[in-house]
Order: structure tokens, then C-alpha cells, then sequence
């Protein structure tokens, strides 16, 4: 069992694929663009799942399962939804030798396999909300280089798919749903994100507005979209004719019929890799405690030859009791008591698996009354402390919380430390170019957008004397969200947008920078 042998700061796509395979997280597929998520991460994904479906079911949602394909004309038929994602629609077109009348899509999102029966199935305004979501998997054919978690041509989600009599109703539920994203990443994955809007040219084209939440990752500092809560309008019900009877119609009064008002929403298994990205070290994995399969690992030390057989019986016996009691007060605690592997192989193992809390207990801690603990997060004297055995059961799950809280702070503060507010626009390439994100005063035009991406855009640097990595031409900044906090200091029709070729005023601070 060898550990990670290159480093998060100089090969991080390397150091990524080795935390997660020798995390045994993930394996590589065959089918290019594809990957095999292990029980440790398929445990993350649940808990998500439970953490979630807990939410949802709280204001209504129902699961639901609709069919995996979709036929041609049906996917075509609202327009500006398909429009720029046809290339990564993948498509079945042969049963064994035999080829289809006409080709099948496997869906790469579901409006278009479930509106025709919101259509069938909505009748009356007293069908309404109608609230359903799918866990599936859902296949997009992207040429773009995958990323294990992060970009890959098949991936598990949720998506939500609700109808509103209002426009109103469905507001609300958009921000609900965006709501229970943010804590998912912050509460359970420790992963602070910033809430906004998406702008008129990152929005989902299909939709009304796109709500979104931003993480940032620090080795790369580059943006991720983290989770998308959109409002659709009435734009699918006009396409899909998903109508109710205005119930404010009185008696024999004729009014046309309405349509409804609907939301999509959808947070996929690239949780996962923003999770390991963020907090993730040299050593291995990391894990967040309230994602972790095995939160506490306890560990028999001291055992040597002078050890005689009962001594150490009578220490494995106080390990297995010690794995009760914790494991009875909800902490998911396992113990290692395998001969012919040392504790140094065992502390190797439990560092690259990313187990929070490690305990070492041996005949020293016994005689004392107290165990080793040893913090994951915290590597080396620093992370280690003695809990006295009297505490366990309440120092254990307060700790854990700790653990918790100090990932979140610590990933946090380097998130506000790279997000830069700015009033200058001869800052903004210097500081995208050493890893920061962007706020500035803009004027939220696609046309403006797209002239910071190409002044931002890094062309490979002809003078030698960059830094090999430096000179990699590499994109121009995106704009990833409008924060719903806006900072002061933008006066509308004075303060104008911060893109010099602009001649508009700005109207929102925006935040910008590479994504992933
Ligand atoms: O984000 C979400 C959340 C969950 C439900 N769907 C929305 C919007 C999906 C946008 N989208 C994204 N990739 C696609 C790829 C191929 C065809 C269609 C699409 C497509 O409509």
C-alpha cells in the first residue's frame, strides 16, 4: 500500500485521480468518460440522497421514475432548450443487428420525457403544486476532458420538476430548493458556496432565470457551479401545453386557460468531487464527518513481544467495548485489530481512506484511563490530544463537530481571501491569473461577457522566463453568478461597468473567474 507520490500543489490532476482510487472512492471504466463509484463514495451520495429526500418530501416533493429514453421528436420540441447541448445528446439506434426505425435518446435531462404527462395528468388548478423528482443517472456526451466526478458522460443527480399555479409559488420553491443546496455543501460536505443568479447568457437557455450556488476550489482557483434551482416560466407549459382553468373564473364567465408556472432543479455526484478537491491533502482523502462511511478508526498500539497473550486479549476486549459504546451513541466507529500489519501501515491506510478521527489505544492509554486521538485534518502533534475514556461518549461527537466546523472555516476563509472585490479594471487579469475569483460592477450584457472572456483569455505567453505552468494558454473568466449579496457602491445610471470597452453602466456586482 503506497501513498499519493505526487503532490496537490504541482500535478493536481495526478494528486486528484490518486486520492480517489487509493481512496478507494472511484475506479476508471472502460467506456471513456465513465467511472465506477465505490462504497465510499456511494455512501457520501446517500447520505446526500437521505439528507435531502428528507427536505423535499417536507414541502411536497414526491419521487417518481420516468423512462430512460427519450424519442426524437419529442426531445426536439422546445427549441431553445435543446439549442447548443444537441451535440451531447447520446442516441440508440440499433436492437443487436437491427436498426430502429427511428433513433432513441437516452435522456440527458428529463423536461422533455416527463411535461407531455404533466400535460395529460394536469387538469385542474387543484392539481397544482404538482412536485416530483427522479434520482437517476442521466448520459451527456461532453468532448470536453473528463473529470472524475466532476465532468463525466454519465452521472447521478436528482432533478426536480414542478408546476405552479404562480408565478409566485413557484419564486419561493426555487429559492426553498437553493436553500437545501447550500446545506448540503455547507453542512454536510464543509464546502462554503456563494448563492446567486446566474446572468442572462449563463442561465439555462430553456428557462425563465437560473438560481445557482458557487464553490470555489483553492489549488486551481477556479469557480464550480455547485447545484441550478431554475424558475422555466411558462415557456415549457406554451411548448408542452400544460394548462389549468384560471379559478378565479366566475359562473358562466369565459377566461382562457392558464399555464402553469414551473421549476427545475438538479445537484449531481459532482458534490463529490468538490468535497475531495477542497479538503482532500497529500496524505489522501479527507472526509467531512457527516459524509464519512467510518467516522472513528481505533487502533491497538503498544502491543510488542513483550506483550503477553492475555494483555493483549484483554486490549482487544476494551477496543471492541470502546467501538459499543461509540458506535451506540451514532458514531459509525470501526476497529482494527489485525495482526501482522503495524500501526504505522494502519495509520497510512486510515490517512489515505480520509477517516476523520483516528484513536490510538494501547496499554499505556489503558493503564491511564484515556485514548489517542489523532485528527485527520490536522496532521502530525498538532491534531493529536488524550480523551479521557470517562468523556468518550460526549468528547467523540463533539469532536467530529470540530472537525467539521474547522473545514468549513478554514475553506471559507481561503475562499473570501481569493474572492476580490474590484473598482479597477487593470486588476482583474493580474488577480485572475493568481487564482482569484472576481467581483465587479457590470452591466450584465452577453455582448460584455463575452469581450471579458477574451481579454482575459490567457494566450500562451511567448517570453520564456513565465513559468512553464504559468505560460499554458488557458480560458478567460466566465461570469459564475449575480450574488444575491450585493456589496454597496454601485449608483444606478452613474457607476459604469468595470470592462473598459463597455460604455454601459453597470448594474449588479458580478463574479467572475475560470470554472472547472
Ligand atoms: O439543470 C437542470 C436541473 C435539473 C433539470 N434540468 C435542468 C436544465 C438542464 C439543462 N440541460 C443541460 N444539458 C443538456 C444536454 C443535452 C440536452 C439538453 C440539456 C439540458 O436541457
Amino acid at each position: 500500500l503506497i501513498g499519493i507520490d505526487v503532490s496537490k500543489e504541482e500535478d493536481f490532476p495526478s494528486w486528484y485521480q490518486q486520492v480517489l482510487t487509493k481512496g478507494e472512492m472511484l475506479d476508471y471504466y472502460d467506456v471513456s468518460g465513465c467511472f465506477i463509484l465505490k462504497p465510499a463514495s456511494y455512501f457520501v451520495w446517500e447520505t446526500i440522497q437521505n439528507w435531502f429526500n428528507d427536505k423535499i418530501k417536507k414541502i411536497g416533493v414526491r419521487n417518481c421514475s420516468f423512462p430512460l429514453f427519450v424519442s426524437e421528436d419529442v426531445l426536439q420540441r422546445e427549441k431553445d432548450h435543446i439549442e447548443g447541448f444537441a451535440a451531447e445528446v447520446a442516441w440508440v439506434t440499433h436492437a443487436g443487428n437491427t436498426p430502429l426505425e427511428k433513433k432513441i435518446a437516452i435522456r440527458p435531462t428529463s423536461e422533455t420525457v416527463m411535461y407531455p404527462y404533466y400535460s395529460k395528468w394536469i387538469r385542474s388548478h387543484r392539481d397544482l403544486p404538482l412536485r416530483l423528482n427522479q434520482w437517476n443517472s442521466v448520459v451527456r456526451w461532453e468532448f470536453k476532458h473528463p473529470q472524475p466526478f466532476l465532468r463525466t458522460r454519465e452521472f447521478l443527480w436528482q432533478e426536480g420538476h414542478t408546476a405552479h399555479l404562480t408565478e409566485e409559488g413557484a419564486a419561493e420553491e426555487v429559492l426553498q430548493i437553493l436553500d437545501h443546496y447550500a446545506h448540503v455543501y455547507e453542512d454536510l460536505l464543509a464546502v462554503p458556496v456563494v448563492r446567486g443568479k446566474k446572468t442572462e447568457k449563463e442561465k439555462f437557455a430553456g428557462g425563465y432565470y437560473t438560481t445557482t450556488v458557487e464553490g470555489y476550489i483553492p489549488a486551481t482557483g477556479r469557480g464550480i457551479q455547485g447545484g441550478t434551482s431554475h424558475c422555466l416560466g411558462q415557456n415549457f407549459s406554451k411548448m408542452f401545453n400544460i394548462t389549468v382553468e384560471d379559478p378565479a373564473v366566475r359562473g358562466d364567465e369565459k377566461k382562457p386557460p392558464l399555464y402553469v408556472w414551473q421549476n427545475s432543479w438538479g445537484l449531481s455526484t459532482r458534490t463529490i468531487g468538490v468535497m475531495v478537491m477542497i479538503h482532500s491533502d497529500n496524505k489522501g482523502l479527507v472526509l467531512p464527518p457527516r459524509v464519512a462511511e467510518v467516522q472513528v478508526a481505533i487502533v491497538p498500539v503498544g502491543v510488542t513481544k513483550a506483550t503477553t497473550e492475555e494483555e493483549r486479549q484483554a486490549l482487544y476486549k476494551e477496543i471492541d467495548e470502546l467501538t459499543a459504546k461509540l458506535t451506540a451513541v451514532g458514531v459509525r466507529t470501526e476497529s482494527d485489530l489485525r495482526e501482522g500489519y503495524s500501526p504505522g501501515w494502519k495509520f497510512n491506510d486510515l490517512e489515505l481512506r480520509g477517516v476523520p478521527l483516528r484513536l490510538e489505544f494501547g496499554p499505556g492509554e489503558s493503564k491511564g484511563g484515556f485514548v489517542t486521538a489523532a485528527r485527520r485534518d490536522i496532521p502530525g502533534k498538532d491534531g493529536k490530544s488524550q480523551i479521557e475514556l470517562k468523556n468518550l461518549t460526549t468528547a467523540i461527537p463533539e469532536l467530529l463537530d470540530t472537525i467539521h466546523n474547522d473545514l468549513f472555516r478554514r475553506a471559507d476563509a481561503q475562499f473570501r481571501e481569493h474572492r476580490k472585490q474590484l473598482t479597477q479594471w487593470d486588476d482583474f487579469v493580474p488577480l485572475l491569473n493568481e487564482k482569484n475569483v472576481l467581483l465587479i460592477p457590470h452591466c450584465l450584457t452577453e455582448e460584455c461577457e463575452d469581450q471579458i472572456k477574451d481579454l482575459s483569455a490567457r494566450k500562451a505567453e511567448e517570453n520564456s522566463d513565465v513559468p512553464q505552468d504559468a505560460r499554458a494558454p488557458s480560458m478567460g473568466a466566465k461570469s459564475l453568478c449575480i450574488p444575491f449579496d450585493q456589496p454597496e457602491g454601485i449608483e444606478a445610471g452613474v457607476t459604469k461597468c468595470l470592462n473598459p470597452h463597455c460604455e454601459r453602466f453597470a448594474e449588479k456586482w458580478c463574479m467572475f473567474g475560470r470554472t472547472s
